[in-house]
């Protein structure tokens, strides 16, 4: 999976927070989401390899359901990982924003930035993980890869009789959004600052900076980055790694 012909890009050690203690109620009954296989390998795996593929990446701490750091430990031992990255497993809270701070906390001195990646984005490239760091290390308190939207969006007042349909109260102007992936890279001392500050409920650790008044920048994000959500994108997910496998042998 990783490439370590690929320099190591010089800087600060940098460490990946990977929440992975949702249920993934959306997909349906099951294991909870980031242990459900993909071609055969938990989801999880996925996007811990994603992240030691980085070779900046030095410590990958994984967020596990509360219920199952046990068995997330033994999985990590049982997959084959990058010896150059150290992993940590940390019990999850109710939200992600919260399992993000259980994160956040068990980083050890000497990381100065900080990646926050779903575990639910199995399959986002290595380039992308590289640019969010390098946009970091060029001086951004926060970076987020996004990508254009393909379908015009709406904002809309709830029903005023539930069942009925939503009124319409704009559109956007569709150019200047962004549909925000993952993993999201961090000044350390910033994104400890948001989740030591910031109450509200937000969907995503950047609007948490936001919120700080600092800056946030966005960088090219990739298809292959998207968010296994329901369940027809596990039928893409594995369509992509047939795909990978095609093309690369991976
Ligand atoms: N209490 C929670 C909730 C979510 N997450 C993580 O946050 C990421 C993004 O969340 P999402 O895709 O919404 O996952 P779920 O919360 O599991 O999905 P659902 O809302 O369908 O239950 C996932 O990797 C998920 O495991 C988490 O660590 N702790
Ligand atoms: C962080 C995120 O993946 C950015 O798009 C997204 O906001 C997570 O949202 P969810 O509510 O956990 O699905």
């Amino acid at each position: 999976m990783s490439d370590d012909s690929r320099p190591s890009p010089s800087g600060t050690p940098v460490a990946a927070v990977i929440p992975a203690a949702g249920r993934g109620v959306r997909l349906g009954p099951g294991a909870p989401k980031a242990l459900r296989a993909l071609n055969g390998t938990p989801m999880l795996i996925h996007a811990v390899r994603a992240m030691a593929a980085s070779r900046a990446v030095s410590l990958v701490v994984v967020v596990a359901p509360p219920d199952g750091t046990a068995e997330v430990k033994t999985l990590l031992d049982a997959h084959a990982l990058p010896e150059r990255t150290d992993f940590l497993v940390v019990a999850g809270g109710d939200s992600r924003q919260v399992s993000v701070k259980y994160g956040l906390d068990a980083l050890p001195p000497g990381i100065d930035i900080v990646l926050v990646h779903d575990a639910a984005r199995p399959l986002v490239p290595v380039d992308t993980v590289d640019a969010v760091i390098e946009a970091v290390r060029d001086g951004a308190p926060a970076v987020v890869p996004a990508l254009p939207l393909a379908d015009t969006v709406k904002q809309v007042e709830p029903a005023s009789v539930p069942g009925t349909p939503e009124p319409v109260v704009g559109t956007p102007e569709r150019a200047r959004l962004r549909a925000v992936q993952t993993p999201q890279g961090f000044d350390r001392d910033t994104l400890v600052r948001a989740h030591d500050t910031v109450t509200d409920d937000v969907t995503d650790d950047a609007s948490m900076v936001e919120r700080l008044g600092e800056r946030v920048v966005v960088v090219p994000g990739h298809e292959e980055a998207f968010k296994v959500t329901r369940p027809l994108d596990l039928v893409l997910a594995e369509a992509v790694l047939a795909r990978r496998r095609a093309n690369d042998g991976f």
